[in-house]
């Protein structure tokens, strides 16, 4: 009986029909960078956060940006995702996404995401469940009715959970798992989600030396595949995962390089320590 069989094909409890599926955004990365930062300015009450600011980030890397206290981290990150707007510059997706013409919601579905410093996972869920909450389904309400779990995206949750170091705990509720396991489950959530730019704010912050090392493996696992952006502090950490570092200073590019090349740098050196550590100091960075 065909049509019984096709009929049961249709409805199988693993179908997802394309209507269910979100439509893939095409970014175009063919000269290799993800992010395109230039000529960027932004002022609070006349006061410049960010100024004149150039920057790369190439498809693929693992970028980490440093700088002291109010030197403009956060608003950058602020505008990459679309809470804030600048003054003047553009910031580009690849080559077609012109950034500053989206809200914060289309930036999100075209797979920029962004890790806060305080983990916000649901802790009545499991671990599963908010993985499954983040996977890149169309949300709209039909397909959300009608919309069961495919073999597919049972499998990717299960690598996002294997990736991210917590397979024994997806039962488990969010809220009981350790502060360093909320942050990967955090970003296991962006990895369901298919961010393909990750944005993580202090991701170690708060983290035993055990959690710390994990983290910088998964950051190293993640680059590659995904493009990743780190501000940090912690210039330990920093140093452990590190190809590029990015300086800022008063809402500028004050230097980038290897760490080696920055603790030699004298302007960042005078930044962070203070003038008379410059000469001849290799500071304590
Ligand atoms: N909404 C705002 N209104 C007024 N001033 C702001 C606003 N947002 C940021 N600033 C100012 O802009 C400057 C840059 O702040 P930002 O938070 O980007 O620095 P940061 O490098 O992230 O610092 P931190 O490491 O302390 O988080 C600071 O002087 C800050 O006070």
């Amino acid at each position: 009986m065909k049509w019984l069989n096709d009929f049961r094909e249709l409805f199988r409890r693993d179908q997802v029909w394309s209507v269910m599926l979100p439509k893939q955004v095409d970014v175009n990365l063919d000269k290799n960078i993800a992010l395109y930062i230039e000529d960027l300015n932004v002022s609070f009450d006349g006061f410049k956060a960010i100024n004149q600011l150039n920057l790369y980030i190439k498809e693929g890397e693992l970028r980490c940006l440093i700088g002291a206290n109010g030197a403009g981290k956060t608003t950058l990150m602020d505008i990459v995702t679309g809470k804030t707007k600048p003054d003047s510059g553009s910031v580009w997706f690849g080559q077609n996404h012109d950034l500053l013409g989206y809200d914060e919601a289309a930036i999100a579905r075209l797979g920029i995401g962004r890790k806060f410093q305080k983990p916000t996972v649901f802790e009545e869920l499991s671990v599963f469940d908010n993985l499954e909450l983040s996977l890149k389904t169309n949300k709209s309400v039909l397909p959300t009715l009608f919309a069961r779990l495919s073999h597919q995206q049972d499998k990717r949750i299960a690598q996002v959970l294997e990736t991210i170091g917590l397979t024994e705990q997806r039962q488990l509720a969010a809220g009981a798992l350790s502060h360093g396991q909320k942050q990967w489950l955090e970003i296991g959530m962006l990895l369901a989600s298919d961010c393909r730019l990750l944005l993580v704010d202090e991701p170690v912050a708060g983290m035993t030396a055990e959690e710390t090392e994990k983290t910088a493996e998964l950051l190293n696992k993640l680059a590659g595949e995904h493009t990743v952006v780190v501000v940090e502090h912690d210039m330990e950490f920093v140093r452990s995962i590190a190809r590029t570092v990015t300086v800022l200073h008063q809402g500028s590019v004050l230097a980038e390089g290897s760490m080696d090349d920055i603790q030699k740098n004298k302007e960042v050196i005078e930044v962070y320590l203070g003038e008379e550590h410059a000469e001849g100091s290799e500071a304590a960075l």
